[in-house]
């Protein structure tokens, strides 16, 4: 029936597909939208079961036009945190959340959901990209220390206090703001965190130094929405696409930019494009990232496999009778694209509910 409220017709669609996918009857779908019109009209919004809040972060994972790991979006684990409502028990649960996807190297798809962001405000941000990321400092000549990329929010977390030790390998603090407070910083404990060094089996590709990267990346930044409620702290891990260090953390000119230090120490020939000095070196550092994680045991894919199982998520989808939807431009690898079979396909970019939405930054 025709809503006046926009948030009723959200859940309504929500809950129709969602217990459609959970197997409820007609009769349990009818009664439990009824009660959710019920609740909107009296308090304005209004509040997800358990099963609702898990079953509607795995379509918001499945709905991901740009992921190219969809194909495991069932299994995902949910913490629900709706009740951590201060910064010192969201804290408390950002580290079980490290622990527990971390899994001494097997790591388990996660996401902790916080409180969502409703009508009667308070709501909950982090303000960090990724709960695990490098510091970046601009040094005074202009040059900069660690990863470019955290520039902006090093200099936030420094003008609330914090002060890293000027590596090029800094682990930043959690900032945590709750509602209109002051946000709160708070240090990542270091043994909680997995690094991996990276090795090349056969070349030293960097003499001398030390270069590592995280082994678990966990989004800290963006907006869970399901059947329009918004959960603006909702952080959320996978594993990593060896491509995703290897052909861009770290080679990116904009970000620890290593290309030309390896092809250096790897004796090619610079003086010109000619000897595609900078493809070798990519290489190399590609499969440096994946022989490093495997032989630490920390879970990572190649972009070869994770194309293929993109390929296999596509099918089982079809067989489910829905659509697939995804962004042509992200889902290609960055490097060999033209090797998978993504490059050679297309996919239709049609924004599906529920999702994970960019927002703009607290700071
Ligand atoms: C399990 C292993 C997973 C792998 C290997 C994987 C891989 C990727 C990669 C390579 C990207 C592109 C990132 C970039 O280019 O910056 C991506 C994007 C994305 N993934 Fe996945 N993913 C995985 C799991 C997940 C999970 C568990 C979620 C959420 C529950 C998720 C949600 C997303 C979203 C929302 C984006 C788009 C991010 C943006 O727009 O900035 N992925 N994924
Ligand atoms: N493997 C992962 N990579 C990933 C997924 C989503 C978003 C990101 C970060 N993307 C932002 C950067 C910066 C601009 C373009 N890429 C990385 C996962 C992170 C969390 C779950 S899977």
């Amino acid at each position: 029936e025709p809503h006046a409220n926009p948030l009723a017709s959200e859940a309504d669609s929500f809950i129709r597909d969602c217990y459609r996918e959970l197997g409820e009857s007609i009769e349990r779908t009818e009664q439990r939208i009824r009660q959710i019109h019920e609740e909107v009209a009296r308090t304005g919004t209004y509040t997800h079961t358990l099963e609702e809040l898990a079953h509607g972060a795995r379509m918001a994972w499945r709905n991901s036009n740009r992921c190219i790991g969809r194909l495991f979006w069932n299994r995902l684990h949910v913490f629900d945190c709706r009740g951590s409502t201060t910064e010192q028990s969201v804290y408390e649960a950002l580290l079980r959340h490290i622990e527990y996807a971390t899994n001494g190297g097997e790591i388990r798809s996660t996401i902790t959901v916080f409180p969502p962001s409703t009508v009667h405000g308070n709501p909950i941000r982090i303000w960090n990209h990724q709960l695990i990321r490098y510091a970046g400092y601009v040094a005074p000549d202009g040059g900069i220390v660690g990863d470019p990329a955290s520039v902006a929010f090093t200099k936030a977390c420094e003008s609330l206090g914090w002060r890293g030790d000027g590596t090029a390998f800094d682990l930043l603090p959690l900032v945590i703001q709750c509602g209109d407070n002051a946000p709160k910083v708070f240090e990542l404990p270091k043994d909680i965190v997995v690094e991996v060094p990276i090795r090349h089996p056969e070349i030293d590709l960097f003499p001398g130094d030390v270069i590592k990267w995280y082994a678990v990346p966990i989004i800290a930044d963006m907006r869970l929405e399901i059947g329009g409620i918004s959960y603006a702290a909702a952080p959320f891990n996978g594993w990593y696409m060896g491509t995703e260090i290897g052909a861009r953390n770290l080679a990116d000119k904009s970000r620890y930019d290593l290309l030309p230090r390896i092809a250096a120490a790897m004796g090619l020939d610079m003086s010109s494009s000619l000897s595609l000095w900078q493809d070798r070196a990519l290489v190399e550092l590609n499969a440096a990232v994946l022989h490093s994680f495997r032989q630490h045991g920390v879970s990572i894919v190649d972009h070869h496999t994770a194309a293929q199982q993109l390929g296999t998520f596509r099918k089982n989808e079809e067989k489910e009778g829905r659509d697939v939807t995804g962004r042509w431009s992200w889902l290609i690898p960055p490097m060999s694209p033209a090797t998978t079979d993504i490059f050679h396909s297309s996919f239709e970019d049609r924004v599906l509910n529920p999702n994970y939405w960019s927002q703009p930054a607290p700071y």
